[in-house]
């Protein structure tokens, strides 16, 4: 591990040399939501291929950099692509960024993705503010020897979302007239979307959603004692009496439509960190 905060030291220096803009908030932006890093002002745009020890980012809609600056006068650092598990990335490496945006100053962070629902209830377009998780990925980021000065050994996760500034994002929806669940996402290695037994075994779990991301973040975000909030945006209709088909441009496309409400959301949080 000590190995990963060396890492974590020489992203963080080598962003500090492009910028000496100290985020607050760290924003890891989702499928269809990549939109939202354009309207941060004063942005500087660092392709992760400019960045020593990151992967590239290969995930369809992730254009794979980190843009600083301002949005709402709240100095940010948002990740326009993350790495998923899917793309052959360890969890470790998966949620590394997590630490580098708390290495910069980063004291809130706000995950978004893109998830199918599983929830009766939950239409394409809805946004879903995680109110818990389940770890399906069967991978944790924090394997291995620990480094206690990134976090603890065994972190509680009985509370991985934080309540305050999640009641902050829901507040927005109310305000703004659409509808946003809460509910709990199921984090899965994919690539592959499920099955319909699959679907059937993921509610019986518990999970309203389910995708492929987020969880590793989280995990890291609990790990480095960084207030988390979460939103999926719902992009498929995962019933498994009449499921069909879904492909990553469908799920991309049904985000990058509705992005509009997360986003409301996203700016609720920064209203509410203050
Ligand atoms: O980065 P996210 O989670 O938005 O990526 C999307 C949703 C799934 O994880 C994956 C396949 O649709 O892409
Ligand atoms: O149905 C899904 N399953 C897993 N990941 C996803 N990402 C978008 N939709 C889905």
């Amino acid at each position: 591990m000590q190995g990963l905060r060396q890492q974590i030291e020489e992203v963080a220096a080598a962003v500090r040399q492009r910028t000496d803009l100290a985020p607050r908030v760290g924003i890891i932006l989702g499928s269809g939501l990549g939109g939202l890093a354009d309207e941060i002002e004063g942005a500087t745009a660092i392709p992760y291929g400019e960045l020593p020890h990151l992967p590239q980012s290969t995930a369809v809609g992730h254009a794979g950099r980190l843009v600083l600056g301002e949005l709402d006068g709240m100095p940010v650092v948002a990740m326009q692509g993350r790495f998923h598990l899917y793309e052959g990335r360890s969890a470790s490496q998966s949620a590394m960024m997590v630490y580098v945006m708390k290495a910069l100053g980063v004291r809130t962070l706000v995950v978004t993705n893109a998830a199918g629902g599983i929830n009766p209830q939950y239409r394409v377009g809805d946004p879903m503010l995680l109110d818990d998780h389940i770890n399906l990925m069967f991978r944790n980021p924090l394997v291995g020897v620990n480094d206690d000065e990134l976090g603890p050994r065994f972190p509680d996760m009985s509370a991985p979302y934080d309540v305050r500034l999640g009641e902050a994002a829901l507040a927005a929806a109310r305000r703004e007239n659409f509808v946003c669940h809460r509910g709990v996402y199921a984090g899965m290695l994919g690539p592959t979307y499920e099955t319909r037994a699959e679907y059937r075994m993921l509610r019986r779990l518990g999970a309203d959603a389910a995708g492929m991301s987020t969880v590793p973040e989280a995990i890291a975000a609990q790990h480095a004692a960084l207030p988390c909030v979460a939103i999926s945006t719902i992009t498929n209709e995962c019933s498994p009496d009449k499921l069909g088909e879904t492909s990553g441009d469908e799920v991309v496309h049904a985000a990058d439509a509705a992005s509009g409400k997360v986003r409301a959301m996203v700016r609720a949080v920064l209203a509410a960190v203050g």
